[in-house]
């Protein structure tokens, strides 16, 4: 490869990143390549560093080693640029409680500097998509229920048209019918050229959705490739069982019944 290669035609480019918590290491060592157009699925059990890995990679969690770069924008170097061409939807997303939904897009459109008509309009349509509008439209953030708070978080991702999603857990919490139409937005995002990331614990979601996975546990990518490399013959939860083990003795908890 050029050792030149600035890697503007990488989505998302992650190198080494690791994360620690005293003396609990979170992430060790990651590398991750994110293609353009290419739906990306990480998986791995709770635990596993996937939350604290995507807070690094997108610049809202400082990493104590390591880099990321968006489309060939280095994250800490050229923050603000990098979060142009990048949507995100966090784990334990902080929105501002005391606004409407439409009040929230309204105000993100403003700071992305968007033209305020076409923020009308999108926030508009993503309200709608969302069943976010009508009678849920005076409702405050901080009387969201989950589901609510995650589309709304989804909804902020895509409001400035990015080229990336980084997108952490977002079909938890949703019900089947807005986990349909939050499907056919992010199928039709990788359709017209957009790139995504995302963590989930559905595996049948990830097979269905995306193009390529990582498995991680305990902080370290355990296994990455095109799903059905990484999935072989089987199925991507026998590849996970497989990968990350079963404990070979549960409790039984006797006393419960
Ligand atoms: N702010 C923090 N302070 C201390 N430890 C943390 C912090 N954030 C995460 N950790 C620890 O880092 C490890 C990885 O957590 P993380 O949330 O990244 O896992 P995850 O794979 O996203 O899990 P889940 O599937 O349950 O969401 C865990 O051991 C967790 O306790």
């Amino acid at each position: 490869m050029n050792p030149h290669h600035d890697h503007t035609d990488t989505a998302l480019r992650v190198r080494g990143i690791r994360r620690v918590f005293g003396s609990s290491v979170a992430v060790d060592s990651v590398d991750l390549t994110v293609s353009p157009a290419s739906f990306y699925g990480l998986v791995g059990p709770n635990g596993a560093g996937k939350s604290t890995l995507i807070g690094c990679a997108v610049g809202l969690d400082r990493p104590d080693a390591g880099t990321s770069s968006v489309f060939g924008v280095d994250v800490w170097d050229n923050p603000l640029e990098a979060r142009r061409q990048l949507g995100v939807l966090p784990d334990n997303l902080a929105l501002p409680e005391y606004l409407s939904g439409r009040e929230l897009l309204h105000y993100w459109g403003q700071l992305h500097g968007i033209d305020a008509e076409q923020v009308k309009s999108r926030a508009g349509e993503l309200l709608t998509l969302f069943e976010l509008d009508g009678s849920v439209e005076q409702t405050l953030i901080i009387d969201y229920s989950t589901g609510m708070r995650k589309k709304i978080g989804l909804a902020v991702a895509l409001l400035h048209s990015p080229r990336l999603l980084v997108l952490d857990e977002p079909f938890e919490a949703v019900d089947p019918v807005s986990a349909i139409t939050i499907r056919r937005i992010l199928e039709q995002f990788v359709h017209t050229g957009g790139s995504i990331i995302m963590s989930s614990h559905s595996m049948s979601l990830v097979e269905q959705l995306c193009d390529t996975v990582a498995i991680m546990a305990n902080g370290r990518v355990a296994i990455e490739g095109p799903l059905d490399d990484v999935r072989a013959t089987d199925t991507l939860e026998d590849a996970f069982i497989r990968t990350v083990g079963v404990p070979q003795q549960g409790g039984n908890l006797s006393w419960l019944g």
